[in-house]
């Protein structure tokens, strides 16, 4: 028996839970396929119940969802989106929702994020890989990828581009404040609530951190609003108005009644920005890294793409090329390479839910009112029961049909990376095609290598962010 996983008596998997909080969601993974799938813990602090079982994730999610809300914890650890969709349960959730979704969909919305998507990509993302290529140089993809979907997202709640995706390298001290809510959040998470309150209460610690990266953002948020509030929806008449005006999230939701209120329209202009730059600027890293490694990937996408290059009529081999949002939405092999790197590192890699009322999981366990559970994202991707013995193994070819030309149906209660039930991710379909756009882009015209030995590790965060980026040498193609 490792000594490392002892449960011992009154202070449970306490010490190894503190030894192994280093390395947290493999540690989690190895309790988890230790113990069938679930276990509770002892120790309340880290929620009483862990699991990354298919029928449970059901349960929780979908069949039972009503006694599994956020719960008030949950909005008392991020507080700085409270009364917003994120935060919300019940009746205000699913209003909040479908307010939500009509945005997300309205057309207008669609076009004006998709056009951003190409512009950035080509004017800000492409010129950065011909410099390093020509140059020589590195090119620290996660530094890079979070400024590009920064400014994205910025763009797309606020119509105001903070152009972070520039050679000067302006200061990321937006995108440092977002992270830091999700770093500390993930403390609050797994230590008991009395702890950090008192820390909350004294300004201290961690809770002294988290209080100055809310200031940030809700400044930073308010400032918007108010410059909005001056000019108005339209910035001029119709016809000298941009094209975005009015698309962008922040028009959607500043006159609306239900958001009449300064602290739920920045708690909702905040929830966007999390929802799609803390995901997308997450995920992205890890695709490269995948790809990086696996060059008979890089192939395969290359494969899938050259008939869409040989349609275009401009097409120059030594220049770089960007593909339309439309052109990579029907490209399943290119969709397989996104999926198989969700499964193994989805960018939430943890979810919390409160328990309303007791009740008892399909695996037989039984949960009380009032109890945490924590559902391991992490290891749900890696069940050998689910995905076979190669489980950790980057194979895109998993979620492709047998003859390969479809993608294969897997239930979200068994691929949690974009939730699951009534509370499943809006953005999926608008995510997936922002980063088809953007690795087709850079695949089509750049070779790249993990530099060294960079011991790539996730940092302790709601986000399975790289702890210490990722360091790439990147090529031209040769064509
Ligand atoms: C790789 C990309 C993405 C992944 C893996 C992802 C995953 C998720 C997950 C796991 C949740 C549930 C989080 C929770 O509340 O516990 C969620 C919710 C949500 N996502 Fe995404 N997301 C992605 C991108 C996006 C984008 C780009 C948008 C918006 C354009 C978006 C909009 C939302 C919204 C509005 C919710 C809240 C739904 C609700 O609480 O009922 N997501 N997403």
């Amino acid at each position: 028996k490792n000594p490392l996983y002892i449960n011992w008596p009154i202070i449970g998997i306490l010490p190894s839970l503190v030894l192994n909080f280093y390395r947290f969601h493999d540690y989690v993974n190895h309790l988890l396929s230790f113990s069938g799938h679930s276990f509770k813990v002892p120790i309340a602090s880290m929620g009483s119940f862990v699991t990354c079982d298919p029928a449970n994730v059901q349960h929780i999610f979908t069949s039972n969802h009503a006694n599994y809300p956020k719960g008030e914890g949950f909005a008392d650890i991020f507080n700085v989106t409270s009364g917003s969709l994120f935060t919300a349960d019940g009746e205000s959730c699913r209003r909040q929702r479908a307010r939500y979704q009509s945005a997300l969909s309205s057309p207008g919305f669609v076009a004006f994020t998709t056009k951003c998507c190409h512009d950035k990509v080509e004017k800000g993302l492409l010129p950065f890989f011909t410099r390093a290529a020509r140059n020589r140089t590195l090119l620290d993809i996660n530094d890079l990828i979070g400024r590009l979907v920064f400014d994205l997202y910025a763009t797309s709640v606020f119509d105001v581009d903070p152009g972070l995706l520039s050679f000067d390298m302006p200061p990321v001290q937006l995108a440092d404040a977002m992270d830091t809510v999700m770093e500390v959040g993930f403390f609050q998470i797994i230590v008991p609530a009395f702890c950090w309150k008192v820390m909350r209460s004294l300004n201290i610690g961690p809770e002294r951190k988290l209080a100055a990266a809310q200031a940030v953002l809700r400044g930073f948020t308010m400032e918007m609003i108010e410059t909005r509030r001056k000019i108005g929806t339209h910035i001029g008449p119709e016809e000298q108005a941009p094209a975005s005006s009015s698309m962008d999230i922040l028009s959607n939701f500043i006159d609306d009644l239900e958001y009449n209120t300064d602290d739920l329209l920045q708690a909702t202009l905040i929830t966007h920005m999390i929802a799609g730059r803390d995901t997308i600027s997450t995920t992205l890293p890890w695709v490269f890294y995948n790809l990086a490694k696996n060059p008979h990937v890089v192939s395969r996408i290359r494969n899938e793409l050259a008939p869409l290059v040989s349609r275009k009529e401009t097409f120059i081999a030594s220049t770089t090329m960007t593909f339309e949002p439309e052109e990579v939405k029907a490209l399943v092999y290119l969709q397989a390479t996104l999926m198989e790197s969700l499964r193994l590192y989805p960018p939430i890699p943890i979810e919390r839910k409160a328990v309303a009322a007791s009740d008892v999981m399909p695996s037989g366990h039984e949960v009380c009112a009032q109890d945490i559970i924590i559902v391991s994202l992490y290891s749900m991707g890696r069940m050998e029961d689910l995905w076979g013995a190669d489980c950790k193994e980057y194979k895109p070819e998993r979620w492709l049909s047998k003859d390969g030309v479809m993608l294969r149906h897997v239930p979200s209660h068994k691929f949690l990376a974009f939730n699951s039930g009534p509370r499943l991710c809006l953005g999926k379909d608008i995510a997936i095609t922002q980063m088809k756009t953007v690795v087709a882009s850079v695949m089509w015209s750049f070779d790249m290598e993990v530099f060294g030995d960079q011991g790539i590790e996730p940092k302790l965060s709601c986000l399975l962010q790289m702890k210490n980026g990722l360091k790439l040498k990147v090529q031209k193609r040769e064509m």
